[in-house]
Formats: structure tokens, C-alpha cells, sequence
């Protein structure tokens, strides 16, 4: 089947963003340097989870810098279809939630993406009532909510999971949430984020004990702080939540995406090219950052809010360990992969968040990378180069791998399964094109894909210098 454009019903009155089919390729020819400036978009994991937290207002909330994402298209999706009046006008993206017309989120939209499930929370505490399917997200492990079911529980809430749905109602003897005292047995992003929403609008405090210190929950507690909740301690592992009776509308930037930033920093290093990023903030990056100076590669902070990539001699084999933040992210752990099969000498690489993340490993392997898998750990035996083939995205963190390892490997590397992509990436083609890659988005006939032309409403934020 030729691939083509298709227009997902917009969720977002405004935007245009679209889905490829999956007949979309991308083709890159590799071995070639890249340079220039680019420009870092709003974090995808906060902006996913604000667009959850403007449910708790009955006002306008106005979120700047959003990213232009799948993902970000699908959770409009979601809340328009809880009534939400959604505008999108470039990265600005208006939201007012006065009137919540139903407490059932559809199944078919919530099973694709892992952050709208964390809308139960507001839903429950706005409502009193929430059905919310279980939700989708990368397939990297079982991923389930108990925690975040638990934490609603202490919350007062009746919950029970039937028929795929998550089923939460506050009994009517009690007309809100209660404050209550929770220690997560882990410190899920998702369940700190799903109980620190619900607390805001809680009668009397909430304790969130191992809770989660990820810069995209820190950004979400100043979200809601700006529509006056009463938090403390967010981006510490004890965060402390006053329950108010009422928020007000607010205006609030969402922080620049970690993930990406880290992802152009190997696209850099992978290539031995020098990049400029902005924005970005270099505390959100401290664990790659570390990682890629003990690599060789040199890492230059530039006020204000700059981080320069310069070309690396060599690249040396280190180990990595994924944990919660602020420890090495899961998120960065396949693109990692890339520059490590490059690096002089052998690498481990062991994957402690997420029970099934190494899949990528055997792609990269297509490409003429030595990696063995065994349980959570890939053993990376650094190859002098790697050889372009076809390959498929496993993941949305595996696809970035693959262009990483594409925009090294020596002739063409044909990218397959691009929805994971574009799920969390906003234009990472067009970026890379702009910063002088030799990457193309085709039809499954060969044809060049009028992509952007056609999707977006605003310009790739790139500039060359
Ligand atoms: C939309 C979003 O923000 N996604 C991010 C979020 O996912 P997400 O919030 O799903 O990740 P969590 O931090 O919750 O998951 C971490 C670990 O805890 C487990 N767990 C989680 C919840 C629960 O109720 N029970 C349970 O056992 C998970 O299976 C996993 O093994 O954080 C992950 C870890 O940094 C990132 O990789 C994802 O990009
Ligand atoms: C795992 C990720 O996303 P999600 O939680 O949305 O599946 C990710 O962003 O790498």
C-alpha cells in the first residue's frame, strides 16, 4: 500500500498535525557531519502531563511551549472528548475545562499513550467520579498502575479495575478527596503525578513519601502552584500538598524537553560534529552530560541556557545504569546504546526501570553493532563502524536510536515503523535535515513525503549557521 498523509480528527481546533501511515520510511544516508544551532522543544512528558493538570481548573489555562507531537494530538483528543474546549495557535495551546462533560475517557484514545491514564486523578477530584481505561505507551514492560490505584485509595476513592477500565468514584458521604499519608513502593513518574494532581483539590494534607524527582513532575507542581494548589517539596522525594477548594486560571511555559536535548548531544557526538542546543537546562541533563564527558566527548555550557557539542577524537566504552532521576534516565538509555556500539572498548548498559527496554538492540545489531542481551543488561562490544540496513522502530526511544546509529552508519539506513516517533519527537526529520543531514521521509514507493508542508502549521525551529 502506497503510504500517505492522513488527518487524525483533531483534537487541537487549530492545529494541523497529522499521522503518517506506517508504509512512511525514513531513508538516511549516513557518514556525514552535521552543524549548525537547534532549537530544543517543550518537554513531551510535561507538556502531556499539564495538559492532564488544567482539568483541575474551571478557568482558562494558557501552556506555552507545547510541543508539536503525536502524543500531544492524541491527549487533546482525550479531552475534547471529556467536552474540553481546546485552541492551538503554533506552541501555544489554550484549555478550559469549566465544564467536564463526562467522566469516561474513551478507550481507543487512552490505550495509545501512557500520560493520559494520569488524568484519573483531576477527573476524580473535579467530578467525584472517573472510568479510565488502562492505558497504552511504549511496550516496555507490564507498566501497571497499582500505585497510582493504591495512592487514590488512601485518598478516600472507591477504585476497582473491570473490563480493561479503571473505575474510581469519591462515596457520597465524603463530597472530596481526603489528605492522606502515601509512600510509593517505587518512585513512579506517572503515580506522583496522578496523586499530587488529585491532592490539590483534597480536603487537609497529603504526604507523598518515595515520590518521584523528575524535573517534568517539578514543572507540573509549578503548573498547578501558579493556579494557586499549595505544594511543597516537588522534585524532592517527600512533596507535601495543602488541598484547596478551588484553582484559577494561569498562563505557564512548559520546560525544554531533557530527552531531546540528550538525543541531538549524541547526534552530535555520533557524528563528530559540533551542534549548538537551546534552549536547555543543563541540571535536567547532569547524568548525560556526565556520561558523554567520561566518553570524551566535549560539552561546552553556554549562558544563557546554551550547551555546545564539539567533535570528540575518540569515543571511549563506559557503563551505564538506568534509574530514577536524578540518576541515569531510562528515556536516554537507547540512544545511549548508539554511541556506545561506536566507543573504543566494551560497554554495559543495564536497564533497572523498565523490565523489557533492550529491543533495539538486535536492530542496531542489523546495522553491524556487536550487543548481547541478557535479562535487563546489553553488552556493547564498540565496533569501529556500522553499515547501513533496514530496520524497525521498536519504540519511540528506539527509533531515535535508529536514526542516531543511521546518521553514522556508513551508505543507507531505512527507518520502518516511524509512529513511534513521532509520538515524541517534534520534526526530529526536519531538525536534522536543517542541521545538514542527508535524511528523507518517503512513501513506501520511493517517493519523497511532502511532510511538513502538509502537517504543520508552524516553522521547524532551526536555524543554521
Ligand atoms: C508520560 C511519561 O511521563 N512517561 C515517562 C514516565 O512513565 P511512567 O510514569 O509510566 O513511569 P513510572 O515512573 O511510573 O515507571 C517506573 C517503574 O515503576 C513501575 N510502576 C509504575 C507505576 C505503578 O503503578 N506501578 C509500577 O510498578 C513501572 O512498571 C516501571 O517499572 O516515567 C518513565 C520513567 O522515567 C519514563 O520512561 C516515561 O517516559
Ligand atoms: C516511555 C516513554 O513514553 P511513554 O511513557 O509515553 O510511553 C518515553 O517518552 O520514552
Amino acid at each position: 500500500m502506497e503510504g500517505r498523509l492522513i488527518n487524525l480528527p483533531s483534537g487541537l481546533p487549530g492545529a494541523k498535525v497529522s499521522a503518517l501511515t506506517d508504509s512512511s520510511v525514513l531513508q538516511i544516508s549516513g557518514g556525514h557531519s552535521l552543524h549548525g544551532h537547534v532549537e530544543i522543544s517543550g518537554a513531551k512528558n510535561s507538556a502531556l502531563v499539564i495538559m492532564a493538570g488544567a482539568l483541575l481548573c474551571s478557568e482558562d489555562c494558557r501552556i506555552r511551549n507545547v510541543p508539536l507531537l503525536a502524543d500531544v494530538e492524541k491527549m487533546g483528543q482525550v479531552l475534547s472528548a471529556l467536552g474540553i474546549s481546546l485552541k492551538r495557535h503554533g506552541d501555544v495551546l489554550d484549555i478550559n475545562a469549566s465544564e467536564i462533560k463526562t467522566s469516561k475517557a474513551p478507550y481507543e484514545l487512552v490505550t495509545q499513550l501512557r500520560a493520559s491514564f494520569f488524568a484519573i486523578g483531576a477527573i476524580l477530584a473535579r467530578l467525584g467520579v472517573a472510568q479510565m481505561p488502562l492505558p497504552g505507551g511504549c511496550a516496555i514492560g507490564a507498566r501497571p498502575v497499582d500505585l497510582h490505584v493504591r495512592g487514590l485509595q488512601a485518598m478516600g476513592a472507591e477504585v476497582q479495575i473491570e473490563h480493561g477500565i479503571c473505575n474510581a468514584y469519591i462515596p457520597k458521604s465524603r463530597r472530596r478527596l481526603k489528605g492522606a499519608k502515601i509512600y510509593l513502593d517505587s518512585p513512579s513518574v506517572g503515580a506522583t503525578e496522578t496523586l499530587m494532581m488529585a491532592a490539590t483539590l483534597a480536603e487537609g494534607e497529603t504526604i507523598i513519601g518515595n515520590a518521584a524527582r523528575e524535573p517534568e513532575v517539578f514543572d507540573l507542581a509549578n503548573f498547578c502552584i501558579s493556579m494557586g494548589a499549595k505544594i511543597k517539596g516537588a522534585g524532592t522525594s517527600t512533596i507535601i500538598i495543602d488541598g484547596v477548594t478551588k484553582l484559577y486560571s494561569t498562563e505557564h511555559t512548559i520546560i525544554p524537553d531533557r530527552i531531546e536535548a540528550g538525543t541531538f548531544l549524541i547526534a552530535g557526538a555520533i557524528t563528530h560534529s559540533e551542534l549548538l542546543l537551546s534552549p536547555v537546562v543543563t541540571e535536567h541533563l547532569l547524568p548525560v552530560i556526565a556520561k558523554l564527558r567520561e566518553m570524551g566527548v566535549h560539552l561546552i555550557e553556554e549562558p544563557p541556557n546554551c550547551l555546545r557539542v564539539l567533535p570528540a577524537k575518540a569515543l571511549r566504552a563506559t557503563d551505564i545504569e538506568t534509574l530514577p532521576h536524578p540518576g541515569f534516565p531510562t528515556d536516554m538509555q537507547a540512544p545511549f546504546m548508539s554511541l556506545l556500539t561506536l566507543a573504543e572498548g566494551d560497554s554495559l548498559i543495564n536497564e533497572s526501570v523498565f523490565e523489557n527496554r533492550l529491543r533495539h538492540a538486535s536492530e542496531l545489531n542489523r546495522l553491524g553493532a556487536d550487543i548481547r542481551v541478557k535479562g535487563n543488561t546489553a553488552f556493547v562490544r564498540g565496533v569501529p563502524m556500522l553499515s547501513g540496513a533496514p530496520v524497525l522502530c521498536t519504540d519511540l526511544r528506539a527509533a531515535a536510536a535508529l536514526v542516531l546509529a543511521g546518521l553514522a552508519a556508513q551508505g543507507k539506513t531505512v527507518i520502518h515503523g516511524l509512529h513511534h516517533l513521532d509520538r515524541g519527537y517534534d520534526q526530529l526529520d526536519v531538525k536534522l535535515q536543517n542541521l545538514g543531514a542527508k535524511i528523507r521521509r518517503l512513501t513506501s514507493t520511493g517517493r519523497d513525503q511532502e511532510f511538513m508542508s502538509n502537517v504543520n502549521t508552524t516553522p521547524a525551529k532551526i536555524t543554521r549557521k
